[in-house]
């Protein structure tokens, strides 16, 4: 029989606190039935990882949010990466991760560590910070746009381009609609930023029409491989960013031990992708009726991966609810498994690093001094403010 439930993983109660929800999905069964949205939902470890890692009958292509692209109007015009398939996949993959590749990383690694360096001299002197405003989405906003080679101007954009992005994959919940409203203006400006002659020559942005002009896509492809970096690159890393300062604030202990030893600063980040996962879940859209764990999925079924329950599966992780910078969470989900794991998970695990060796080397404590404020979201776990004292050594 079907393992059926009553939630509802879009309501403001499970997005406050996913994680009684989440166990009880992986206590129901490997696949479970979520009768809110008539979907297929499976919050274990083992399953979400075969699932990502089998395309062929989990596609992207109509869609990874609650929308089936095959019935629907797609909210905007389908990603060449994200929301393709083999073969259209595999030739935008291979041009984003070249250049995103971990040689690329070696050459942006000093401009970033310097950046980091100035942004985290000036926030300890201040002391007393909003670690979401002044450094969760300060810092992303500037290296990877940078990088990309986008201009200084209206970089704020990116945030709200992002957050509708990430929201637009759940239903038309009262959190879309309270985003929508200002999307038209940041969407035409995203756009525009797409085009060759906005972007900086010889950057992230740049190259990827040096693609086209090598034959490897199209000159129509291009800007739209723009608009995915500059939609997955920044909302992404800011909410990383920003719930790795929250797990270290949360944990004095786990702190100290970074503090003692800064190497940790890369395995830090890494575990607070697992413990708090800035991207909840993503869907696929089942291609021809298979079974799957046991149970008989029809062709157009959508089924939720939640990768951020898979991270806390106490069938994969020992003491999962426990926040522990020596774990080094290899296999956790945060970014993804399988073709469609994350091409920019190199440039993410720099920023990360780059932000908490400044911090340990400069912070001997850092201490809550209010009350965390969350901004739901359809997809994003994030904070909308972080009221923190860093102490300097
Ligand atoms: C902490 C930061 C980040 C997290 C948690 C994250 C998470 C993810 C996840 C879960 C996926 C898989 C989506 C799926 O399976 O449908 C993904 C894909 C992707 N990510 Fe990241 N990401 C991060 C940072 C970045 C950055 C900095 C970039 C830079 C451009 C980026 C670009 C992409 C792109 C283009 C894809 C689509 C890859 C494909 O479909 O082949 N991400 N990311
Ligand atoms: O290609 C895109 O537009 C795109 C948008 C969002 C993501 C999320 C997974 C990080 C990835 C790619």
């Amino acid at each position: 029989s079907v393992p059926s439930l009553d939630i509802d993983p879009f309501s403001d109660d499970f997005l406050t606190n996913p994680y009684p929800y989440h166990e009880r999905m992986r206590d129901a069964g490997e696949l479970v039935w979520l009768e809110s949205y008539g979907i297929w939902a499976s919050a274990r470890h083992e399953a979400v990882r075969a699932g990502l890692n089998d395309w062929q009958n989990f596609i992207s292509s109509a869609g990874v949010g609650l929308a089936n692209f095959r019935t629907e109007k797609p909210f905007r015009p389908p990603s060449l990466i994200l929301e393709a398939d083999p073969p259209q996949h595999t030739r935008s993959r291979t041009v984003l991760a070249r250049i995103l590749s971990p040689r690329a990383m070696q050459q942006v690694r000093e401009d970033f560590q310097k950046e980091a360096e100035r942004l985290v001299d000036r926030l300890v002197q201040q002391g007393d910070i909003d670690a979401v405003k002044e450094l969760g989405e300060v810092y992303p906003l500037k290296v990877f746009p940078d990088a990309v080679g986008l201009t200084e101007k209206g970089r704020e954009n990116l945030l709200l381009y992002g957050n509708m992005v990430f929201n637009a994959f759940g239903p038309r919940n009262h959190i879309f609609q309270e985003a929508v409203e200002r999307y038209e203006p940041v969407r035409e400006w995203v756009m525009n930023q797409c085009r060759r002659e906005e972007l900086r020559p010889g950057g992230f942005g740049d190259q990827i029409y040096q693609a086209a002009d090598a034959g490897e896509i199209s000159y129509d492809e291009a800007p739209m491989l723009v608009r995915s970096f500059l939609s997955a690159g920044v909302d992404t890393t800011v909410n990383g960013i920003g719930n790795a300062l929250f797990s270290l604030a949360g944990h004095p202990d786990q702190y100290a031990k970074l503090v003692a030893r800064p190497e940790l600063a890369r395995p830090a980040f890494e575990e607070g992708l697992r413990y708090e996962s800035a991207v909840q879940t993503f869907f696929r859209t089942v291609n021809r009726s298979v079974e799957f764990c046991g149970l008989p999925l029809r062709e157009n079924d959508k089924v939720l991966f939640f990768l951020a329950a898979a991270n806390r599966d106490p069938r994969q992780w020992p003491n999962p609810d426990v926040f522990d910078i020596e774990r080094k969470p290899v296999g956790h989900m945060a970014f993804g498994s399988g073709i469609h794991g994350c091409v920019g998970q190199a440039v993410a695990r720099l920023e990360g690093e780059l932000i908490l060796t400044a911090l340990a080397k400069r912070a001997k404590r850092i201490e809550f001094t209010g009350e965390p404020v969350r901004r739901l979201n359809n997809t994003l776990r994030a904070f909308d403010s972080l009221p923190m004292r860093l102490i300097p050594h």
